[in-house]
């Protein structure tokens, strides 16, 4: 017999938790492994989310319960609890019954006597006092926001910093939101009508995007990459805010691109859509594996106008200097914008990294501008909503090189909603107010 939703959740959870897995790998890995019917494959998804993006507000319940320290529990067992608080207080369908019954069961499996009668202990315990438990007796608003959203402290106390205390506990409260998924209409081989069309045929639930033109938002879409358009290459996954880095660079047809950090190719696949296939677009990756990616997926949507190329973007490339009517950085971040769909990122990402990524980001940005032709467009590129990735990166950059400046991009979105730096050539978009992934995009030309 194959494994429960419960079982199977508890092996994920141990991979993300503690091997530092990747969320989504993880899930679709174990999910082929075993036949779940589809309503225990969401029951996985939900409490795999749900244990990664209260992860810390169930510790904190956790340390209140248990008189042994959170450190000296045995790593499966703590997942066995946490899946079980999880399952106590912030799912409304679980009988309380049944989330201890089946957290003892799990314990039986992976524990011995001791370890059974203290879940059964600690849960039946946290049913008693539920609200007692739940209460989060913190002054300090940052102590407070860290557990009540489940964010690192210093991820909190930088963003109350620089954005103040309201928009971090918004942002922070959206960060736990599960996102819609968007895809991006391949315009070579269909239309957005015509996708939507098909797209509802199959039950799905599809409507437009706010600020991409070839986007389109799906509201339920279990299975989706399992239809005969995904397979014919009519769209490609992908987020709103990725999208608009195409849009905004906006390459004429007949032109050389260079991306620098390509895999796996959403962007460089949407700039050979807006070229109509026409042009040279070389995508380099600093991994050979991420660049067979980019490779499959420019097949499947009928794009051949992409060469790849393995290269550290950190490290000069003589042959290109010069040679690029556009140059696109989508740097490596922290990803702090992508929180939604990779909660992982609050237990993973370190503060330290971001100083790291910074020297990064700035040296590929100076190799980047020795590329572009004299009058071309620049384009840079993250999914943090980091200032040090972003705008400061970009207000050092043009204090450094005084032939750049950026360029308005206030005629490039579909709707200006929310967003007022389109004139100044730049835009920082947060999940809580523009309902996309966090993400930032300046445009500059370089005028000599
Ligand atoms: C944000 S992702 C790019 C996403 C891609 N542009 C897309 O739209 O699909 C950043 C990429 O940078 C690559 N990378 C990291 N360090 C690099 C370096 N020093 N040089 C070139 N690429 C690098 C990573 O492998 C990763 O694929």
């Amino acid at each position: 017999m194959g494994l429960s939703a419960r079982e199977v959740s508890l092996n994920i959870l141990y991979d993300i938790l503690i091997n530092e897995a990747f969320s989504n790998i993880s899930i679709k890995k174990y999910l082929d492994e075993e036949n779940l019917i589809h309503m225990e494959e969401n029951l996985v998804r939900e409490i795999v989310y749900g244990v990664l993006e209260n992860d810390i507000y169930i510790e904190y319940i956790i340390s209140k319960a248990s008189k042994i320290k959170l450190k000296k529990i045995h790593p499966k067992i703590l997942i066995i609890l946490k899946m079980g608080i999880y399952q106590l207080i912030f799912m409304d369908r679980i009988p309380e019954s049944a989330a201890v019954n089946e957290s003892v069961n799990l314990a039986k499996k992976h524990g011995h006597k001791g370890t059974i009668s203290f879940v059964n202990g600690i849960l039946r315990n946290i049913i008693r006092n539920k609200e007692e438990f739940i209460k989060i007796e913190k002054k300090n608003k940052a102590d407070y926001i860290s557990i009540k959203y489940s964010h690192p402290k210093w991820m909190v106390e930088r963003w109350i910093k620089e954005f103040g205390e309201d928009f971090t506990e918004d942002l922070c409260k959206k960060n736990n939101e599960s996102p819609e998924l968007n895809i991006r209409v391949n315009t070579l081989k269909t239309n957005k009508e015509k996708l939507k069309n098909s797209l509802n045929n199959y039950g799905f639930k599809v409507r437009d995007s706010i600020y991409a033109f070839d986007s389109l938002i799906v509201e339920n879409p279990t299975k989706i990459t399992e239809v005969l358009e995904f397979k014919q290459g009519h769209f490609f996954i992908q987020d709103e805010s990725s999208t608009l880095v195409g849009q905004i660079m906006n390459p004429n047809q007949g032109s050389t691109i260079i991306d620098i950090c390509s895999a796996p190719g959403g962007k460089s696949t949407h700039l050979g859509q807006i070229m109509n296939n026409k042009g040279k677009i070389l995508s380099m990756d600093i991994y050979q594996h991420k660049l067979r990616l980019v490779e499959e997926n420019a097949e499947r949507l009928g794009i051949n106008i992409i060469q790849t190329a393995i290269s550290d973007g950190t490290k000069m490339e003589e042959s290109l200097i010069n040679v690029g009517d556009y140059v696109l950085v989508d740097a490596p971040c922290s990803g702090l914008g992508l929180i939604r769909r990779k909660p992982e990122i609050k237990r993973n990402r370190k503060e330290e990294d971001i100083k790291e990524l910074v020297n990064i980001q700035y040296k590929i940005l100076s190799n980047a501008k020795e590329y572009l032709k004299v009058g071309g467009i620049l384009i840079y590129s993250t999914c943090t909503i980091e200032k040090d990735e972003n705008s400061n990166i970009i207000n050092r950059f043009l204090e450094e090189n005084k032939n750049f400046r950026l360029v308005s991009i206030e005629n490039r979105l579909h709707n200006k909603e929310n967003i007022e730096t389109l004139k100044d050539g730049y835009i920082q978009l947060f999940s809580h107010i523009h309902n996309t992934d966090g993400f930032y995009i300046a445009k500059l030309t370089k005028e000599r």
